[in-house]
């Protein structure tokens, strides 16, 4: 579940003084971050003619090294740089270029552009004038790579602090950074590729990676493979997606509460008409239950509110989602039991958690510790946070998962996985990941149930 991990502009820098600690010189890194990035870039680009783009400082160090590398290779490579190295690496690198240096505002186009202005160390913005030709000499390539970072994204957030481009590649040097998994920054290229350096990295942080799942035991039923209740309310549609998905998460048995009248149906799915609360109760009592979602079709009225209020004490592991979080949030966030799944998308955080500042991934962290729970920060990056910070990030989603249903479905997932493992954090991986990989089988155009159609194949591509 752990892949590659994420470290912010300061954690990387220990990491490097780590490495320097060790008795590796500064340079040496350097020429290690210049060489895997010339590799990437010689594999892409091969003999086009490349413009290498160096800034002051290390950035702009590895700029010299891949444009002396790319040269070695027989690519015609011209350098610009933005006036001269302030640091000691970048100096040597550029001393060892030793070849002809444009100014940067002079420099013209070329068929490969390569970003070495600015990585973790920007500070601010860009110039205008610098950022608007960074774009052109971009814009006009045919090739274009940004070496660690797109120049102008704030390393930490992901946020534009100056207009950037898109690029082709990012090419992240020894580890991924927030920017890189965090939007708007994580739109800016068409491929990530993060190069070994050397560099240790025992962080907390990671790209949420294809699950690992496992098969029922031969000796397992459907109770021990996981009973899922779905609460639902007033809306059955969204209910129902919930359940369905649920029952397709590989959990045993899925039970699906409505207050609505006639709501039996013949399906994998068994579904129970529960009006009132003692109703719900008495479903609730069932102590084989291994999970219950609450939130999907749920509604927002008084009966809602007072079948929320019957599920939270219910001891359960819980999934609170949709109108769930939306009710808890009128109550600030009071009565979410310890170890529960939180699914919010960025409105439902807002109403929930609304005083959390920093980047995505620090508002998630910030939110899991504060209910003690898991939190499902959804959108087109999905964080993914659990109380004791272990995190991961999901990217790639989908464009065409922004339809109704579809976190109805994850909430379903969920709880299925929730039911199966045992464990929210896990369990919320696992949805994330499936959740993605059923879309991406499901093509474009698809609805919320062609989602869940595609889960059994998903999972079965993990086993
Ligand atoms: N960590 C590692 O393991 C490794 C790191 N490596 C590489 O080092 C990079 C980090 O290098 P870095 O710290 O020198 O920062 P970098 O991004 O080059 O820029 C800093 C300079 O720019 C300046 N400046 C900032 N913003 C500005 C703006 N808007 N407009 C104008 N100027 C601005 C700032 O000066 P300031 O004015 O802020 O004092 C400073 O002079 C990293 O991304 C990777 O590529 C690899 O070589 C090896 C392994
Ligand atoms: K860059």
């Amino acid at each position: 579940m752990t892949g590659t991990p994420i470290l912010t502009a300061a954690q990387m820098r220990e990491a490097e003084q780590a490495v320097f600690a060790s008795g590796i010189p500064e340079y040496e890194l350097m020429e290690r971050a210049g060489v895997a990035a010339a590799e990437i870039i010689w594999r892409a680009g091969a003999k086009r003619d490349a413009l290498v783009l160096c800034g002051p400082g290390n950035n702009g160090g590895d700029g010299f090294v891949i444009a002396r590398q790319l040269r070695s290779r027989g690519v015609p490579v011209r350098v610009a740089a933005l006036g001269e190295s302030r640091t000691e690496s970048a100096r040597k690198a550029r001393a060892a270029w030793n070849g002809p240096v444009e100014p940067f505002d002079q420099a013209g186009p070329a068929t490969q552009i390569i970003d070495a202005l600015f990585g973790t160390g920007l500070s601010r913005g860009l110039d205008a004038v610098v950022a608007e030709r960074l774009c052109d000499l971009t814009g006009r390539a045919a090739f274009s790579y940004a070496v660690d970072l797109p120049s102008g994204v704030d390393t930490d957030s992901g946020a534009l602090l100056s207009a950037v481009p898109d690029f082709g590649i990012c090419i992240a040097l020894g580890a991924l950074k927030p920017a890189h998994v965090l939007h708007p920054a994580a739109g800016l290229y068409r491929r990530l590729v993060c190069a070994d350096i050397g560099i240790a990295t025992s962080d907390t942080i990671h790209h949420l990676s294809p699950p690992h799942l496992v098969r029922p035991l031969a000796s397992d039923h459907k109770y021990s493979r996981g009973l899922v209740a779905v609460v639902g309310g007033e809306m059955a549609g969204a209910g129902r997606l919930a359940a369905h998905a649920a029952a397709r998460s590989g959990a045993g048995m899925v039970r699906h509460l409505t207050s609505l009248d006639g709501a039996a149906a013949l399906d994998a799915v068994i579904t129970r008409q529960a009006r009132g609360v003692d109703e719900v109760k008495a479903y609730l009592a069932d102590r084989r239950l291994a999970a219950v979602v609450v939130g999907p079709g749920l509604g927002r009225g008084g009966d809602a509110r007072d079948r929320l209020a019957a599920v939270l004490p219910c001891g359960h592991p819980l999934v609170l989602d949709a109108d769930a979080l939306t009710l808890l949030g009128g109550a600030g966030a009071e009565g979410i039991p310890h170890g529960s799944i939180l699914t919010p998308h960025e409105g439902e955080f807002a109403a929930l958690f609304g005083d959390l500042q920093g980047s995505k991934i620090n508002r998630a962290v910030g939110a899991a510790q504060r209910v003690s729970a898991v939190v499902v920060l959804k959108g087109a990056d999905s964080v993914i946070a659990a109380p004791d910070g272990r995190v991961a990030v999901a990217t790639g989603a989908s464009p065409w998962l922004s339809t109704a249903g579809t976190g109805d479905v994850l909430a379903g997932l969920a709880a299925g996985r929730l039911a199966v493992t045992g464990d929210p954090f896990r369990a919320a991986c696992e949805a994330v990941w499936l959740h993605g990989e059923a879309a991406r089988r499901a093509g474009a155009a698809f609805v919320a149930g062609d989602l869940i159609a595609q889960l059994p194949a998903a999972i079965g591509s993990r086993l």
